[in-house]
């Protein structure tokens, strides 16, 4: 259990409030969440900079977010064409991109983070200035000790897809002000969400009830007693999931849910929960990494 206090803080943002009054966001990472959560901040008025390593990737952000809200406008604006054209041009005139992190901060009221859940790379990266955190499973703690201002330091985790999912978990830590709190608080909640306050411990709520869950699947699986098919239309027609477990884990991306395991299994190795699986480390080894590659667990188009 001493892991758990360690480990389910992982798979979320990581964030640092400048100012109060959040208007200016820099997203460090353009990927499915970091792209996700740009697009909102950007369709609910706010100003947003998004980081990645380099121009080709930030790109493919960018069409990610018009693809995305090409799907909101077509119910939103379903009998005026032309006014939701006019809503995508705007929320795309509100996020530029950049690959110079250092710069981008400068301007933020919010720096967010959502890169890559590896420990190491969150911590390298704040050794920067202000940030706020999006790790899955890595205690938001571990990622805060690179950074000078524990103060302003938090964590907003996020739900894929960012557009539909209307929760936002708020992770304060031991030395969160109760200002930069609230500001994330109120951030969540300009953005259309519904936030929920957490502690900074394993898995917050969410992923500390989601994990165990999907971990069993996968062992009921390789077990034998029951294929990846059955257990999904199981929890989908029996549990009422608008996802089964394999197939969430293709949408979550596998090397994201690699990474969040070993991560565990590093903290607590003799937990059987979190042995590592075969079949896991083979797609990943293969590049199989889910709907992002078009095969994971399933093959898509
Ligand atoms: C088994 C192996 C186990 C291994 C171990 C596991 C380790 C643990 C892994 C933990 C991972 C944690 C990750 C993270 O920290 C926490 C998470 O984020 S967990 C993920 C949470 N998300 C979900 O559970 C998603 C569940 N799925 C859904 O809600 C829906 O399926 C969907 C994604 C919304 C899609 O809906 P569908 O009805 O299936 O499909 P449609 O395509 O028809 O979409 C419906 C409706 O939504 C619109 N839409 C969908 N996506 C987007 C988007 N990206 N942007 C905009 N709009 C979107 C779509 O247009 C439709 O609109 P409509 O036609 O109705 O107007
Ligand atoms: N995928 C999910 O369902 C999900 C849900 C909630 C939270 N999360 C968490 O969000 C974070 C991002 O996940 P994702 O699914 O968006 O991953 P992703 O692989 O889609 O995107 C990560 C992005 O970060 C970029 N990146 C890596 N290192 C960087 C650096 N030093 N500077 C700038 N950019 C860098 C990569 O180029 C990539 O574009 C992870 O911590 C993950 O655990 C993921």
């Amino acid at each position: 259990m001493a892991f758990f206090t360690h480990q389910i803080r992982r798979g979320f943002s990581s964030s640092i409030i400048k100012n109060g009054v959040i208007k200016n966001v820099t997203i460090i990472g353009g990927g499915q969440m970091g792209a996700g959560i740009a697009q909102v901040a950007a369709s609910t008025g706010h100003t947003v900079t998004l980081v990645d390593t380099s121009e080709d990737i930030l790109k493919k952000s960018r069409k990610g977010i018009e693809g995305s809200l090409k799907r909101v406008v077509k119910k939103k604006f379903a009998d005026k064409p032309e006014a939701g054209e006019e809503f995508i041009q705007n929320v795309l005139q509100n996020v530029s991109i950049s690959t110079d992190a250092g710069a981008s901060v400068q301007a933020a009221d919010l720096l967010l983070e959502a890169i890559v859940e590896n420990l190491k790379v969150k911590q390298d990266l704040f050794a920067l200035p202000p940030v706020s955190l999006n790790t899955s499973s890595l205690p938001i703690t571990d990622i805060a000790g690179s950074t000078s201002r524990l103060d302003r330091f938090g964590g907003l985790h996020f739900f894929n897809p960012v557009p539909m999912m209307k929760l936002v978990e708020v992770v304060g830590t031991s030395t969160t002000s109760q200002e930069t709190f609230d500001s994330l608080l109120n951030f969540s909640k300009a953005l259309g969400k519904t936030p929920v306050s957490c502690k900074d411990t394993p898995g917050f709520i969410v992923n500390r009830l989601l994990v165990p869950y999907m971990m069993e699947a996968l062992r009921l699986h390789e077990r034998g007693h029951g294929s990846k098919e059955d257990i999904d239309i199981a929890m989908k027609l029996g549990a009422g999931y608008p996802m089964g477990p394999f197939e969430l884990c293709d949408y979550v991306g596998l090397d994201t849910v690699k990474f969040i395991i070993d991560g565990w299994s590093a903290k607590d190795p003799h937990n059987p929960l979190f042995a590592s699986s075969e079949l896991l480390n083979k797609l990943v080894a293969e590049g199989k990494y889910g709907k992002k590659t078009g095969e994971g667990f399933y093959k898509y188009k």
